[in-house]
């Protein structure tokens, strides 16, 4: 693990990642170190992620976007904060589109049916590549961490429940006298949350003592983050960052977030209660708990809706 001239956010490479041989090793136990004090860490994947297969994917996003409004409001979804969002007075700069079951084919085909009526074989491909590299980061990442926690038996039955929403944001600059903020400070309601972003900065995170600090992705990398359900899962071991996007200057900022839910009930593993980590959450229901932050009326940005959904 490095820092890479940024002190605050580690940074881990896939390739040991991939290498990695499960409890008690290394990088198992630095990612695990970083999810629980930052909440977040860069991936790097150099030679996978080039500059060429980046500007492809964004090129994509931004084609996506430049469909009429009327096509883009068909992306609905019977789930809180999977269809198109846009144009909420409260958030002027954003607008962002949910495709669900991003890692199967039929989710993504669904979705660029929807789209574009007469086919865009290159978007669906393009998005299916991007679902699958992300998402086998996201299972790396969630092993090493059960592995690190002595709780691997559980990683199987996990991955059956598991499924992704892959989001596409687009932030427009501010005009004169308007807000800056892309996006409000929140945490994220996922388990995981994998985002990247094309070269316009703007998000920031929250380190534990309070300070704001800006996420500089080094070239070819992915920043992971940790989302509430991950928080409660590891019963409040890991920890769940709040971030917001800003942004300054005069350019679009387009990102793409692949976010992990569980399809069900996550239970809190006995193994990560005990005398000196005493039971902080029950058992609760992940789109139960989207619901619930959705009806929720507490709007207090720095608020924390899982401890009021199923806190102990
Ligand atoms: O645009 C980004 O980089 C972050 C978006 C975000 O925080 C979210 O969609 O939850
Ligand atoms: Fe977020």
């Amino acid at each position: 693990m490095g820092f890479l001239g940024q002190p605050n956010i580690p940074v881990v490479d896939i390739i040991d990642m991939k290498k990695s041989t499960g409890s008690g090793d290394l990088v198992c136990s630095e990612v695990r170190h970083a999810l629980e004090e930052y909440g977040c860490f860069f991936v790097l994947c150099d030679g996978i992620i080039t500059e060429e297969v980046n500007r492809e994917v964004f090129d994509g996003i931004e084609t996506l976007f430049d469909l009429p409004m009327e096509t883009k409001i068909k992306n609905t979804s019977d789930k809180a904060y999977h269809g198109y969002i846009g144009q909420l007075p409260f958030l002027p700069l954003l607008e962002s589109m949910g495709i669900e079951h991003a890692a199967t084919v039929h989710g993504v085909h669904s979705f660029t049916n929807i789209m574009w009526p007469y086919g865009n074989d290159v978007f669906c491909k393009m998005i299916q590549f991007y679902a699958k590299l992300v998402s086998e980061i996201e299972e790396t990442v969630r092993k090493m961490v059960f592995e690190s926690y002595g709780v691997k038996k559980y990683h199987e039955s996990y991955n059956e429940s598991v499924t992704y929403l892959l989001r596409v944001m687009k932030y427009r600059p501010p005009n004169m006298n308007e807000t800056k903020m892309g996006s409000v400070s929140h945490t994220d309601k996922t388990f995981i949350s994998i985002l990247s972003q094309n070269q316009v900065k703007g998000l920031e995170v929250k380190t534990k003592d309070n300070n704001w600090i800006p996420v500089n992705y080094p070239p070819s990398s992915f920043l992971v983050m940790a989302g509430d359900a991950f928080k409660a899962w590891s019963n409040d071991r890991v920890h769940s960052p709040y971030h917001r996007v800003v942004m300054e200057g005069h350019d679009f900022r387009y990102s793409i977030g692949l976010f992990t839910f569980h399809k069900g009930i996550i239970a809190i593993p006995e193994e990560l209660v005990d005398d000196a980590h005493p039971r902080k959450f029950n058992s609760f229901n992940h789109f139960g708990y989207l619901d619930f932050y959705d009806k929720d009326s507490m709007f207090d940005q720095e608020y924390s809706h899982v401890k009021s959904f199923c806190g102990v």
